[in-house]
């Protein structure tokens, strides 16, 4: 039997989403969750914005990742384009060390930008479609704040083409989401995929095993509209900027003071940020995780929603530098990263 299954494609699947929608939320519980081992395939933003691996890097309890590979984004590139012989090469490493790695199945998790059409064309090449089974292709979308991107004015051409490829769709977020744009999206879906089944989540969760079940639908042919949305380039209008700091913040407090102002004033630009903030303690957050007077947290943020959460520091691990970026359409880069010098650190 070891033989025919040695012989047998890999199940594979493809996790895709627009920008912050969650799909390393999902990743994370298909990793916690499933009874599968898979190998990871994770396609990470540019490096200036590839601020935390957020993937266990532990084999969890009953399931465990034989581990991840990151194929980086280069320019303005991704895994659907410029980096995509990248994305071949570690697909090819990948499928190489079946024996060793001991994998029952393959998750490749593409960034917000990537277009979804492409990835599933090098995955049914002649290369590839002997040695793998594209599964499903899952697409995370947000319920809460992705009903901007059905603006005509605002079109995120990848937003829609990710719905369109998607053998599975779980509108995420729905412990915020008002009941307004959940009827939206879900039009918008019905008239974008007819063959799609949608699961309604908050944290992505689903029944991973059910998840995993689901085979992969009427989608596979390729209608007059593919061709259309195959042919669709990038959102040339979306860019990244960030910001470092070699020396600790005066306080959370401070920070998030500074945050909600940029925050407020560019949220409809802000699609995504992230960062690592190194700050001093101070009496109204107490963190678990001070170092002499110094504290680490993680940001995520999403538009107008953003958490700060800290940061797990081992014992022998550098203090890490503070780090922000941010991501998002039409953003003034400039204005963004010079605010942040002004209230942090005039001298430059
Ligand atoms: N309120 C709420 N927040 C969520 C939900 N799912 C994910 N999030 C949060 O949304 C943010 C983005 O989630 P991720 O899983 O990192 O999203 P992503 O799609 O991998 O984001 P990219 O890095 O842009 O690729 C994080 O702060 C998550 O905790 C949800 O169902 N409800």
């Amino acid at each position: 039997s070891t033989a025919a299954e040695a012989a047998r494609p890999v199940p594979t699947y493809l996790l895709t989403g627009y920008l912050g929608a969650g799909k390393t939320t999902l990743l994370n519980r298909l990793l916690r969750e499933s009874n599968t081992r898979f190998a990871v395939i994770e396609n990470e933003y540019a490096m200036e914005f590839a601020i935390e691996n957020e993937l266990p890097t532990q084999p969890q309890p009953g399931s465990s990742s034989s581990g991840a590979v990151k194929v980086y984004e280069f320019g303005d590139g991704c895994v659907c384009c410029s980096a995509s012989e990248e994305f071949e090469l570690a697909l090819e490493d990948v499928l190489e060390r079946r024996d060793e790695l001991k994998y029952e199945a393959i998750v490749i998790e593409t960034t917000g930008r990537a277009l979804a059409g492409p990835v599933t064309r090098i995955l049914q090449s002649p290369t590839f479609a002997p040695r793998l089974d594209l599964s499903g292709v899952i697409t995370v979308v947000d319920a809460v704040h992705a009903v901007r991107y059905l603006d005509p004015a605002n079109p995120a051409v990848e937003f829609k083409e990710q719905i369109h490829f998607a053998d599975t769709i779980l509108l995420n977020k729905m412990d915020r989401a008002s009941s307004d744009n959940v009827t939206q999206l879900e039009q918008a879906i019905a008239t974008l995929n007819t063959h799609c089944q949608v699961y309604h989540t908050s944290y992505c969760d689903v029944d991973v095993q059910q998840l995993l079940r689901s085979t992969r639908g009427a989608n596979q042919a390729a209608g007059p509209e593919d061709d259309e949305l195959l042919a669709l380039q990038h959102d040339r209008s979306i860019s990244t900027t960030g910001a470092n700091l070699d020396k600790p913040l005066p306080s959370r407090a401070r920070f998030e003071k500074w945050l909600q102002e940029v925050v407020t004033e560019h949220h409809n630009d802000l699609a995504r940020y992230k960062g690592v903030i190194v700050t001093r303690t101070d009496p109204a957050h107490v963190a678990p995780n001070t170092r002499g007077d110094l504290a680490v947290w993680t940001l995520q943020g999403v538009h107008e929603h953003w958490e700060l959460q800290p940061r797990a520091l081992a014992p022998d691990e550098p203090l890490p530098m503070t780090r922000l970026a941010f991501i998002g359409p039409n953003m003034d880069r400039h204005v963004i990263r010079r605010r942040f010098y002004e209230s942090f650190d005039p001298s430059e």
